[in-house]
């Protein structure tokens, strides 16, 4: 039996697990935490990856990175960062999104060139934001690396990536399979600096100093996604910092509302996504205003009523992606004397937190994806509540994989792909399937909270 690790260094922390590289078994699993911010040292990473690894990787033949998307890691020609890591969740680049966007000739141009709508995540606005607020650090830039670039660079020595976490730059198009140096060119003031090979799926990226194999890696979405193998009528619906849907698609697309981007997959397919900045973090907000632990709060919000009386929760605590609201802030409709419980406020955030997703889903199915059924993965996935309420808010049936690090295994199974050259068949154990019980309650939860997004944002 030969092993293989996958890393998911993701926004609040690192995760790792070993696995049976023939039937995807964990036999370790290791983590360690982030500092919080949206801002980050890379080194934080290195130490987190460090920690997460200790004594775990012995007799590992292979491993893969998976990691956040989008992070702006800026180095110059000693290979030392210039600047602290702008991260996906960083919204200073607004504004630099927007003229971006016309720069480039309007929304459909850029969906066109490059899969996506710049919006303040994206590498590619970043850039624009750092060449024009920091124009002497920029003239410093050599190289631009994403987090799980980085990470795998400093294991390898190679500037490599691949095409799933390439396609969230803005400046790789992925209908294309190429960098588009014009684009990268009118973001960062004429300047093109180096960015990493684009490596294919099974392709290694190189190996470490004692000899094991390092697998392309990718980022975290595209990490699930190979680590739950979805096929089609597969949606996921992954409840991390951010709240993500996507699903595997042959061909790649181009959204000009914006709404959905259009990345690329690690297996040589594509990867349509929706992003929202606001997802487990308004349950555990929620839960720390209402001064209980998440037990509790999952105790509360499976006591009210579906629609929590009337409350609605508009849940942008950090600003919004999607819709692109980067300077919103939450709000809280519908408060009476009589509905105002703890377990409303619960049941609320639940509901709020999730019909942000559903639009999602919504924006998947209207672009021709099937849609049989919602995978919920992600720390708030383990919620009572939110696996009550997910089947009547998606209104399909929702699967909740057997809990388990599904961005971590999705790189340890692109790990045994390189070393083994063919994509291990890995079997998923133990989910559990929750059926549609109250369309109409779910209906009713997305028209309230529809007609309460216009009354506030218009
Ligand atoms: N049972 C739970 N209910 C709600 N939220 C949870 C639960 N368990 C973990 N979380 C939250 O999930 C988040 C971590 O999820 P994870 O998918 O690992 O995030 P990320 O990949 O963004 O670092 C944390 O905010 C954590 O508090
Ligand atoms: O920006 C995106 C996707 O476009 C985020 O999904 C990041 O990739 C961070 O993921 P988590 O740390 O929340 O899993």
């Amino acid at each position: 039996m030969s092993l293989v690790a996958g890393v998911d260094s993701s926004t609040q922390s690192t995760k790792v697990v070993v696995c049976d590289s023939e039937t995807g078994r964990v036999v370790r699993e290791g983590r360690a935490p982030h500092p919080d911010g949206t801002v980050a040292d890379p080194a934080e990473w290195w130490q987190a990856l460090a920690t997460a690894t200790a004594g775990l990787l012995d007799d590992v033949a292979g491993i893969g990175i998976a990691a956040q998307q989008h992070g702006l890691v800026a180095l110059d020609e000693r290979g030392e960062v210039v600047r602290p890591a702008l991260l996906w969740n960083d919204n200073r680049s607004a504004q630099a999104a927007l003229d971006l966007t016309a720069e480039l000739g309007g929304a459909q141009a850029c969906a066109d060139a490059v899969g996506l709508v710049p919006v303040a995540s994206f590498t590619v606005s970043k850039l624009r934001w750092m060449a024009e607020h920091e124009p002497e650090l920029s003239d410093r830039v050599t190289d631009v690396l994403l987090p799980h670039d980085w990470l795998t660079w400093r294991l390898t020595g190679e500037m490599v990536t691949d095409r799933g976490d390439a396609s969230g730059t803005g400046y790789w198009s992925p209908g294309e399979g190429r960098y588009r140096q014009d684009v990268l060119a009118t973001a960062f003031g004429g300047r093109t600096p180096r960015t990493p090979r684009v490596l294919g799926p099974a392709e290694p990226a190189g190996r470490t100093p004692d000899g094991r194999l390092v697998s392309a890696g990718t980022g975290d979405n595209m990490g699930a996604a190979l680590g739950l193998a979805i096929g089609p009528g597969d949606v996921v619906v992954s409840l991390g910092t951010s709240g993500t849907v996507f699903a595997s698609a042959e061909h790649p697309s181009a959204d000009p509302t914006g709404t959905i981007a259009g990345f690329a997959d690690a297996t040589g397919q594509f990867l349509p996504l929706v992003c929202t900045l606001n997802a487990a973090r308004v349950l555990t907000s929620t839960a720390a205003l209402l001064g209980v632990e998440m037990a509790e709060f999952d105790r509360l919000a499976c006591e009210a009523a579906p629609g929590a009386d009337d409350i609605v929760l508009l849940p942008y605590l950090d600003g919004e992606r999607t819709p692109t609201l980067p300077d919103a802030s939450g709000t809280l409709l519908g408060l009476r004397r009589d509905n105002m419980t703890p377990q409303n406020l619960a049941r609320a955030a639940v509901e709020g937190m999730l019909c942000g997703l559903a639009t999602g889903v919504d924006a998947l199915r209207a672009q021709g994806v099937e849609v049989r059924r919602v995978l919920l993965i992600g720390g708030a996935a383990q919620s009572e509540a939110v696996q009550v309420a997910a089947p009547q808010v998606f209104g399909v049936p929702v699967t909740v994989p057997a809990p388990a690090e599904y961005v971590a295994r999705g790189a340890a199974r692109q790990a045994a792909w390189a070393l083994t050259g063919h994509q291990p068949d890995w079997p998923l154990a133990g989910a559990a399937e929750l059926e549609v019980t109250d369309s109409s309650a779910g209906e009713r939860i997305r028209h309230h909270h529809r007609e309460a997004f216009a009354q506030v944002h218009g």
